[in-house]
């Protein structure tokens, strides 16, 4: 369960979120927004990337402003660009990364990453330089290295926007699939359609928040 109370984020000369408060327990939630409406500030301050300038974020036992290391790994981000995510030449090396602070044995490690290239059908890659897979392919990747630490939650800021159509439903695909609560900013649409429940950000407030079939038309009518 996520507790957002009375936040608000405030950078210099711009309020970025203004007393958003929230109770977040569905399986699968939308955010949706205009550039700028604070989608990607929201979803920061989910594992601690960013702070509240007031309020408190609570995700399950967690305070973020006290537990910022133990959210960090119990709330996995997947950024938009996946070459801000992949870090290393290989693509083993590159999951194994994520892994290193959890100390586990060498045999631990090796499953995690047959198990999760075998998931996204990226198993004859293990050995392949990372930026050499395609754009969809770099995606799965940056998910996998999320999903190797065994995150409760997975938040996806835009996880299509690069990707051409079969790549998109892929990823589609993968997200559906997974076990975690997930939480995806997204200005596809059709991405959340089938979610729990949608929220959308306007100048930094939630002006609509509510089932997909709810949300979505206002939004679309919002946005015209
Ligand atoms: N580190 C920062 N310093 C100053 N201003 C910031 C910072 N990060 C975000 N902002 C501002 O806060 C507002 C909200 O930004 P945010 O990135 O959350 O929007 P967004 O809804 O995710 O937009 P987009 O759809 O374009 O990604 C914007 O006006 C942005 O310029």
């Amino acid at each position: 369960m996520i507790r957002i109370e009375n936040v608000s984020v405030q950078f210099e000369q711009r309020r970025a979120l203004s007393d958003i408060d929230l109770t977040l327990g569905e399986k699968r939630i939308g955010i949706v927004g205009a550039n700028g409406s604070g989608k990607s500030t929201f979803v920061r301050l989910l594992n601690g990337l960013q702070t509240a300038t007031s309020g408190r974020v609570l995700v399950d036992d967690f305070d973020a402003a006290k537990d910022g290391r133990k959210l960090r790994r119990h709330v996995g981000f997947v950024f938009q660009n996946p070459d801000n995510q992949i870090v290393f030449p290989v693509v083993e090396e590159d999951i194994a990364f994520g892994l290193k602070p959890l100390k586990l044995s060498k045999e631990e490690v090796n499953r995690r990453i047959d198990d999760v290239l075998a998931r996204y059908d990226l198993q004859d890659f293990k050995t392949h330089p990372s930026h050499l897979l395609s754009g969809g392919q770099k995606q799965l990747l940056a998910i996998s290295g999320v999903l190797v630490m065994e995150p409760r939650y997975i938040v996806l800021d835009e996880p299509t926007t690069l990707l051409d159509l079969r790549n998109r439903n892929r990823v589609q695909r993968a997200i559906a699939e997974l076990d975690q609560t997930v939480i995806t900013v997204s200005h596809d649409l059709d991405l959340i359609a089938d979610y729990d429940r949608v929220l959308a950000f306007e100048d930094g407030r939630v002006v609509l928040d509510g089932t997909p079939a709810d949300v979505l038309p206002k939004y679309r009518e919002m946005m015209a």
